[in-house]
């Protein structure tokens, strides 16, 4: 590899801790979010281009990041939508036969801030302690006074509405168009993997904006209705809880995921709460409670849904639980054609052991 001077970078966070590292790429000047962290040993690019983590600088603590590549047929939507990238040791090389580019060009091509060469356990350790907090990393590392300033500015990931940011602002379509199984799909940051797996099932699948009304979806004649993932905190997404709230009235098959598994607790009156850290990983361990089983399922939150108030719910019965702290990982209401995970069964990156959900609502649609 050629020779290239990195530039000084850092990373601050809210409460003033700062990390030295170097800048990765083209890319200089700052970026802001909110501090997460990934523990998959692998499918960065899936997590990069996947449009939950909108609005979030990334920690990745595998120790090695771009060693084999980047390839188009991994992304989860068109483009990056992390705010920006941590990371320990930066493979500028790459040996994968099916990759078609490096990771830095991937980075250099979405024009995104990345800092490597940062001590990242003492990172992660220190967000575990502390939790959850806004951050920035900036290769401005001689104006960190006016960087502190800056970061005050930036919102507070509770109570933030980011579905509008990365949402489809026109309907399109997917899968076979002659296909009998209609699923209407409200995208609030819909990975592309949830799409393939409804496609790979027969379905045809038409996608509509986040702040589409069910009038919208129900007018395209749908024989069931899908809630997705996406950034952001559950709550200020009146529209989509509407919709929710109108699928479920009307008994019409619903699932969701992640922040559609939010939405459907919040249609029955359950409440969200901000987690200190959220599950962002590829090997949580999940128990379900209808088959006694477990599951390792690839996880991706920061939000949780109140599971005091799901357990007193008279409709609500609690399908999956996090073996690691106990929070409500599944639900199903009782009398209605409607259940929700708050992981990710369609996986990219992580297991398959949960694609048996996907069935399952193709089941509930054809029953
Ligand atoms: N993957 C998702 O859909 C994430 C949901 C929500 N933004 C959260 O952080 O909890």
């Amino acid at each position: 590899m050629k020779y290239q001077k990195r530039n000084q970078a850092v990373v601050l966070l809210a409460d003033g801790t700062i990390f030295y590292g170097k800048s990765v790429g083209n890319k200089l000047g700052t970026a802001f979010g909110e501090v997460c962290f990934n523990t998959g040993m692998t499918g960065y690019q899936e997590i990069f281009t996947d449009p939950s983590y909108f609005g979030q600088l990334m920690v990745t603590t595998n120790a090695h990041i771009g060693n084999y590549g980047t390839t188009n047929s991994e992304v989860e939507s068109e483009s990056i939508k992390i705010s920006g990238l941590i990371c320990k040791n930066f493979s500028y090389e790459f040996s994968r036969d099916a990759a078609d580019a490096s990771l830095e060009d991937f980075l250099n091509k979405n024009n995104l801030l990345a800092v490597s060469d940062i001590d990242t356990r003492a990172l992660v350790s220190y967000i575990r302690d502390n939790g959850a907090m806004n951050a920035l990393i900036s290769t401005d590392v001689d104006n960190i006074e006016m960087l502190k300033q800056q970061l005050k500015d930036i919102p507070d990931m509770n109570g933030l509405e980011l579905a509008s940011k990365v949402s489809t602002t026109e309907p399109y379509f997917v899968g076979d168009e002659s296909s009998k199984l209609k699923i209407a799909a409200l995208d609030l940051g819909i990975k592309k993997n949830i799409l393939r797996n409804f496609a790979k099932r027969g379905a045809y699948i038409k996608v509509f904006p986040y702040n589409a009304t069910f009038e919208d979806l129900q007018a395209w004649n749908p024989d069931g209705y899908f809630l997705s993932n996406g950034p952001g905190d559950p709550e200020p997404l009146e529209s989509a809880i509407q919709v929710a709230k109108e699928v479920i009235q009307r008994d019409l098959p619903l699932f969701g995921i992640c922040l559609g598994h939010q939405v459907i607790a919040l249609a029955n009156g359950v409440s969200t709460y901000k987690m200190h850290n959220g599950h962002r990983g590829i090997n949580h361990p999940v128990k379900n409670l209808i088959t006694g089983k477990g599951e390792i399922t690839s996880q991706n939150h920061g939000f949780a849904v109140n599971r005091e108030e799901v357990e007193a719910h008279p409709d609500l019965q609690i399908t999956h639980l996090h073996l690691n702290d106990n929070t409500v990982a599944g639900l199903k209401m009782k009398n209605k054609n409607c259940f929700s995970v708050q992981y990710h069964p369609e996986a990219s990156p992580g297991p398959n052991d949960a694609d048996y959900l996907f069935d399952d609502f193709i089941k509930n649609i054809t029953k």
